[in-house]
């Protein structure tokens, strides 16, 4: 059981995520975010027990970084130093690698993505989609098994999101992805509907993006037309 600002989020919800990429998709409040916040550790349920990868995500807290890496919706929640390099090396200080070898390592690590020219940059002389890479960055040099992204493209202009994308999948880890872009998780073997903390549909991509998509419609349908709805 989950209650987020004194309001019953998540009540009774039992969750195996073993597929190898898993699409969240939802009307907004229906608690994607709180999900992957939940996996990642940064929220604990008031009852019940989130384990990932076999570790007690209230317990063994300190060890879920190495297990699942959270990409915030919004990379200035995320990233905490100056410099591309320092905050790339710092997931693997934060895994106690001294701290001269972790940027050696971070410098490595862009280099051979062709991003070596990268490396001393400010952060705060970024765009957005160059900030949203820099996160990816930073949570893919630490190796987790999961990447969990919380609409990873909600900001970038498409060739953004194609290189953004390219990123991800260039990986070999598992993923759980919160878009509101059903196209994005359609070809995905497993989608959850998530509707006000309820798991409303769970199936194939394709199945559960297309009973969505309906909802939607019906619920549109149902509306006022919009001179109808608009003030005098
Ligand atoms: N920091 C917070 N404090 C209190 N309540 C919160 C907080 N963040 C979210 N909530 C509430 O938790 C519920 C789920 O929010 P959540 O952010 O998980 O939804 P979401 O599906 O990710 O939405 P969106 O599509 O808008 O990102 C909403 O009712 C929201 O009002």
């Amino acid at each position: 059981m989950l209650e987020r600002g004194g309001q019953l989020l998540f009540d009774k919800l039992t969750l195996r995520l073993h597929e190898p990429r898993i699409g969240l998709i939802g009307d907004n409040g229906a608690g994607k975010s709180s999900l992957l916040r939940l996996i990642a550790g940064l929220e604990q349920p008031q009852s019940g027990t989130v384990r990932v990868h076999g570790l007690d995500a209230r317990r063994e807290r300190a060890a879920l970084p190495r297990q699942v890496g959270l990409m915030f919706q919004n990379p200035d929640d995320q990233i905490i130093c100056p410099t591309v390099e320092e905050e790339v090396g710092f997931t693997l200080s934060a895994q106690g690698v001294p701290r001269r070898q972790a940027r050696q390592q971070a410098r490595d690590f862009l280099q051979a993505r062709g991003l070596g020219h990268w490396s001393e940059r400010a952060i705060a002389e970024l765009s957005q989609g160059q900030r949203q890479q820099v996160c990816l960055l930073a949570l893919q040099i630490g190796r987790p098994a999961t990447l969990l992204l919380d609409e990873p493209f909600a900001s970038l202009d498409l060739p953004s999101q194609y290189r953004l994308s390219h990123q991800i999948l260039a990986g070999a880890q598992q993923l759980v992805f919160s878009t509101h872009v059903l196209d994005q998780v359609r070809g995905f073997e497993r989608v959850l509907w998530l509707d006000r903390g309820r798991v409303r549909e769970d199936g194939p991509g394709h199945e559960v993006c297309d009973a969505y998509r309906a909802d939607v419609q019906r619920r549109a349908d149902a509306m006022p037309a919009c001179m109808d709805a608009l003030p005098c």
